[in-house]
């Protein structure tokens, strides 16, 4: 289904009925990276699976900057019935559930991040602007063949190479799938560069976050664990032989991570 806030129409898929969990994609995915983990996912509530702007079928473009997007995507699930959410985001995703918790901090239960930050130290934003930059005009100006074939060498993937080809070519295809202009669009705008840094902000939020992270993510172990050490009312949870996208590389034990914090959560 699609539904149309403003200027902008997000394709949504909606399963099941209850308690709403709304699950966001990472930079180059769509609501498909899910699938493998939605498999071993034993909850009783409403699913909610968003294609962010600039990837999938979403039509976005009348968005500027991350509060932009957080606002719709507010707005959509304010049209849905809902006013007040769980969120599961993955590595952009996980960005983004941070800002939602942070600019709309009664409309989020808890939050379930895989391979998130909450940006960048306000020093380091305008150098990597200026890279998200340059990796948007790369792709516009050479086209996903070229960007893809970059983008899955980088060491953060490294641990990916260890799945089955099946799986990597699913990956591959579905980073092939988007458009160079929405890639570009997504850097723009929810780029890490663009993240209002809320480092800051994290000893205020009470709310329960459940922190994943692969044992083999070196860059988002440490800043995972430094996270931790800010978040009053966190748990981390680190996945060993796995890598950044831990939905991806272990499905199972992630998918019943989720279950549990979904099932049972907790509280410090
Ligand atoms: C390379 C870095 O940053 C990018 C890496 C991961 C993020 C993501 O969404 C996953 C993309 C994927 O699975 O293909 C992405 C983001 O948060 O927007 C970052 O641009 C890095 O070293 O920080």
């Amino acid at each position: 289904m699609f539904v149309t806030v403003g200027n902008n129409k997000y394709h949504v898929n909606i399963v099941g009925d209850g308690e709403p969990i709304v699950m966001l994609h990472g930079f180059t995915g769509t609501m498909a990276t899910w699938n493998d983990m939605l498999l071993h996912l034993s909850y009783q509530g409403q699913l909610i699976l968003i294609d962010l702007p600039g990837h999938g079928d979403t039509q976005a473009t009348d968005v500027t900057t991350m509060y932009d997007v957080c606002h719709d995507l507010k707005l959509i699930l304010e049209q849905l019935g809902h006013q007040q959410v769980s969120l599961l985001g993955y590595s952009m995703g996980g960005r983004t559930s941070f800002l939602m918790a942070y600019y709309f901090p009664d409309f989020v239960e808890r939050l379930i991040l895989v391979g998130a930050s909450p940006g960048l130290p306000e020093e380091q934003r305008i150098e990597r602007q200026k890279q998200d930059e340059q990796l948007a005009t790369m792709i516009e100006r050479e086209g996903m063949e070229a960007f893809v074939s970059y983008w899955e060498t980088i060491p953060l993937f490294d641990t990916q190479r260890r799945m089955p080809l099946s799986k990597q070519e699913q990956i591959r295809n579905e980073r092939l799938a988007q458009s160079p202009q929405g890639l570009a669009l997504s850097l723009r705008t929810m780029g890490t560069g663009k993240q209002p840094s809320l480092w800051s902000f994290l000893q205020h939020m009470t709310i329960p976050v459940t922190l994943v992270v692969g044992e083999e993510d070196d860059k988002f172990i440490s800043l995972n664990e430094q996270m931790l050490e800010s978040l009053p009312n966190a748990e981390l949870k680190k996945i060993s032989q796995t890598g950044h996208a831990v939905h991806l590389e272990s499905p199972e034990i992630f998918g019943k991570i989720v279950s549990e914090v979904l099932i049972k959560p907790f509280s410090n």
